[in-house]
């Protein structure tokens, strides 16, 4: 069957098109408005749609045409509307030389139609033009994953050929496009990789041939996945555009072409040249496969036109009939017709993805200026209108062999993990578990946590209030030694001789005592609220050996517990350590206090002995001994100092030492230790004041009396070097030493001097006795000095002044007092000494008079 112009114009008969709208109007409640802008709009929601991109092309006039002097039918407006048959420049009709209103009746009317669609290149837009206006942006479409076709529609010699494959000097589109995707192929590359395979075949009399192997007939197979594939087509790979060039110029020798009358060389063939591309990203190993198919149709022809005859004339047919199917399937598909004949030709057939399926279409419509080619150029033209409203249903082509390999991935990664939980789930259930698996905390594991956390902070508390007690015991302890030697020295001088028993109540000893007592109450109740804290810290320590006894049976902790957990008990242990400088500041300031009390009582003692050595030289009495004495105690008193701090460096108790600086730590392990308070002080309660006070003081003795022993021995040693008339002062320390050296308990006091090494046999007592009625009668008898006596009048005086002033008269030889330091603290000392002696004289003093003035000052 062949098909004239009648049947064409049929086939794209606008009255036709207009009753299939209508009937599809009726039918589809979808409506479709038409495009006046050359872009569709889309009723429905259905974002995938796309309409084809329908571009017109209108190419210069050849040489025929300008020979003829032939009319231009086409009028470019701008880039998106043309006028076909525009109004032409009307020249006047003159009739009878008159000019006539109205047009000239010989002379066909002019059309004056318009049409708007997506771009209109001119005759003067080369193929850079047209590429960069229609198939550049199909490029990125492509690499995204969408199928792209192209194909080149018109009459016979409108220029398709000079479109899609150019010249030489104007390369066409093909060409371009195909460079333009390796530019964009060059800069993916870092991520994604490709392959490229180039097919281009022919359908020339209705057969398919590869133009570029010589492969004889091929066929068309329709593939439920990849679509209509031409079965035995073998794509050539290519690495460059320019490899392209060589087979585009080998396919086109191949391509049957045969001069007509309408073109020198006209193709008798569908040329559809095919880019597969293979794009396998590099991240995912994602693989997409997607098509770029340009088209380059054979023209449209009118027998009369071309003038073929014979064979000429069935290409001419056979080329009629596939374009006429192609019309069919256009028009069924702008109509929105369920059924499109794709079947009708191979053509169709072909670019069935390329019409109503997964695509992005790009339709070129070439047409001629001329109105020579008036009929072609109107069918073009309304054809590609139709074309408009064509819609495909582009997406993105993701292979299915991604999704296999992806899936087989997860399948094989997740076996794994399965494989690794149930490695742990047995190991866990034997109770053999040591992964990480096992040490992730469990409830039951956080609540034991939770309660260790809150034991080792109440065991933080308890020890910091057991350290603060035990220092607040240690300086009473402290204090009450002090309070010792203030009562032993009291002793020491009031207790001589014929001092009666209610002087000696009289004196401080019973107030030393009432503070001893006191102190003692006070270290009692230090020592119960220890012994509370203790028992809560011992049932503290218990429970946390219980839970972790319980915990060790069952799972250990995670790290982050168990370091939670290191870092309490590592608190617990460094909260000795303020606490210690806390108690070492308390006992320093506590040796400081009784450092400057000893310095006082020293002072005070001095001057009172140089008065005394004064009356008594004075009186005349002083004799050698007496003399030589005090000279020995000068010496004594100016090296007291140097042997005390060179003997502080022979301390070799320290255990005793340690027993008033250094704070216990057994409080951080109570189960396997007594209370601090009881591995230090012994638990006697036999007698209520002396024993009661050695028991108290047992640890504190112990540490004093080895140090005071120490200094005793070195005082001992120093006197025993210088000369015989030392012994009696060294017996004076000698008989006190063994109280405190040999006894960890007090020993009754020794209240008589003796003095084994004495020329004097009488004991100390009788001498001072004897002495003191010898300074009564010399008093009495007025022999004294006037400048003593003007200074002070003894009339009553201690048994200890006494002793000491019988002493001093026994000394004959001259000896000069000291120079005394003109200073304040002499001078206030002066005059508490001047105080104390008129109360002596008074009879007055209560107590003691260092005790009262120590007291006083602190
Ligand atoms: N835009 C243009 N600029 C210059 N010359 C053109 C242009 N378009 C077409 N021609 C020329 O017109 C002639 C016919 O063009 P072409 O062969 O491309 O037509 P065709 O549509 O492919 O015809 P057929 O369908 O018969 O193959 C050629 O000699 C070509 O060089």
């Amino acid at each position: 069957m062949v098909f004239n112009k009648r049947d064409l114009e049929k086939a794209f008969s606008p009255r036709r098109a207009k009753k299939l709208t209508e009937k599809v109007q009726l039918s589809s409640s979808e409506s479709v408005k038409p495009s006046t802008s050359g872009t569709a709009i889309m009723s429905t929601q259905d974002t995938s749609e796309i309409s084809i991109k329908v571009i017109v092309r209108v190419r210069p006039h050849n040489e025929r045409e300008l020979q003829d002097n032939s009319r231009t039918v086409v009028e470019v407006v701008d880039d998106k509307m043309l006028i076909f048959d525009p109004k032409e420049h009307e020249t006047p009709f003159f009739f009878h030389n008159v000019a006539q209103k109205g047009r000239d009746m010989l002379k066909k009317q002019n059309k004056q139609l318009q049409f708007i669609f997506d771009r209109i290149f001119s005759s003067t837009a080369t193929n850079t033009n047209v590429f960069e206006g229609s198939t550049k942006n199909l490029i990125t479409s492509l690499l995204d994953g969408y199928n792209c076709s192209v194909f080149a529609y018109g009459a016979t010699g409108a220029g398709k050929t000079h479109t899609m494959l150019g010249t030489k000097e104007d390369l066409g589109i093909t060409y371009r496009t195909v460079a333009e995707l390796f530019s964009e192929i060059e800069k993916q590359t870092k991520h994604r990789e490709f392959h490229l395979g180039v097919s281009y075949l022919e359908i020339y009399n209705e057969n398919v041939q590869d133009l570029l192997h010589k492969s004889g007939q091929l066929h068309l197979r329709e593939d439920g996945r990849c679509g209509v594939v031409v079965a035995g087509l073998e794509p050539i790979t290519i690495q460059s555009a320019e490899e392209l060039l060589s087979l585009l110029a080998e396919g086109n020798k191949n391509r049957t072409q045969h001069p007509t009358d309408a073109n020198k060389e006209s193709s008798r063939s569908h040329a559809v040249f095919q880019v597969y591309i293979k794009i396998i990203n590099k991240l995912d190993s994602q693989v997409q496969r997607v098509k770029l198919s340009m088209i380059d149709l054979a023209g449209s022809e009118r027998a009369s036109a071309t003038g073929c005859k014979g064979i000429r004339f069935k290409e001419g047919a056979n080329i009629n009939k596939s374009l006429l199917a192609l019309g069919n399937c256009i028009n069924n598909l702008a109509d929105g017709i369920k059924h499109i004949p794709f079947r009708d030709s191979k053509l169709t057939r072909l670019l069935k993805d390329s019409l109503g399926g997964n695509c992005r279409t790009v339709m070129i419509a070439n047409i001629g200026p001329s109105s020579l080619t008036y009929e072609d150029t109107y069918n073009t033209l309304r054809y590609a209108n139709r074309a408009k409203k064509i819609k495909s249903h582009a997406k993105k082509n993701v292979s299915c062999e991604m999704h296999v390999a992806g899936y087989i991935k997860i399948v094989e990664e997740q076996k794994k993990e399965i494989d690794i939980l149930k490695s742990r789930l047995a190991a866990f259930e034997s109770g053999t578990l040591q992964s990480s698996l096992a040490n992730k905390p469990n409830k039951l594991m956080l609540e034991m946590h939770c309660r260790l956390t809150k034991l080792y902070e109440k065991k933080k508390d308890l020890i910091e209030k057991l350290l603060t007690l035990e220092s607040s015991d240690k300086i009473l302890a402290c204090r009450i030694l002090y309070k010792k030697d203030a009562d032993e020295r009291l002793h020491n001088l009031t207790t001589v001789g014929c001092v009666s028993v209610e002087e000696q109540n009289a004196s401080g000893k019973s107030r030393i005592n009432k503070s001893l007592h006191y102190f003692q109450r006070q270290r009692d109740s230090l020592k119960a609220q220890m012994q509370a804290i203790w028992q809560e810290l011992c049932s503290v320590e218990t429970e946390i050996q219980e839970i972790n006894i319980s915990q060790q049976k069952v799972k250990s902790f995670d790290e982050n517990l168990q370091s939670k957990l290191s870092l309490q008990i590592s608190d617990i242990e460094k909260c000795w350590i303020p606490n210690m400088q806390h108690h070492m500041k308390k006992f320093c300031n506590l040796l400081q206090c009784e450092r400057q009390s000893v310095n006082t009582i020293m002072k005070v003692m001095s001057n009172t002995l140089q008065n005394y050595y004064n009356i008594v030289k004075g009186y005349g009495t002083m004799t050698d001994k007496m003399q030589l004495e005090f000279k020995e105690l000068i010496k004594l008193l100016e090296g007291f100092r140097n042997i005390k701090w060179s003997d502080s460096d022979t301390i070799n108790d320290e255990e005793n030492f340690n027993v008033f600086t250094c704070l216990s730590m057994i409080g951080m392990d109570p189960l396997n230790n007594p209370m601090p308070a009881e591995s230090e002080i012994s638990e006697t309660n036999d007698d209520k004041c002396d024993d009661r006070d050695t028991n108290i003081l047992n640890s504190t003795f112990d540490a004093t009396a080895s140090e005071r022993n120490n200094d005793m021995d070195n005082i001992t040693n120093l006197c025993e070097s210088n000369s015989h008339e030392n012994n009696m002062l060294n017996d004076k320390f000698v008989q006190e030493i063994p109280r405190e050296k040999t006894n960890s308990k007090m020993t009754p006091r020794k209240r008589i001097l003796s003095d084994k090494n004495s020329e004097n046999t009488s004991t100390p007592s009788k001498q001072i006795k004897k002495q003191l009625m010898n300074n009564k009668s010399t008093v009495q008898n007025g022999r004294v000095g006037k400048e003593n006596m003007n200074k002070q009048k003894p009339i009553q005086m201690s048994a200890k002044s006494i002793a000491i002033l019988n002493k001093l008269k026994s000394n004959t030889t001259n000896f000069t007092p000291l120079p005394s330091r003109h200073n304040n603290a002499e001078e206030k000392t002066d005059v508490a000494l001047k105080v104390i002696r008129n109360k002596e004289r008074r009879g007055l003093m209560t107590t003691h008079p260092y005790h009262k003035y120590v007291i006083g000052k602190r």
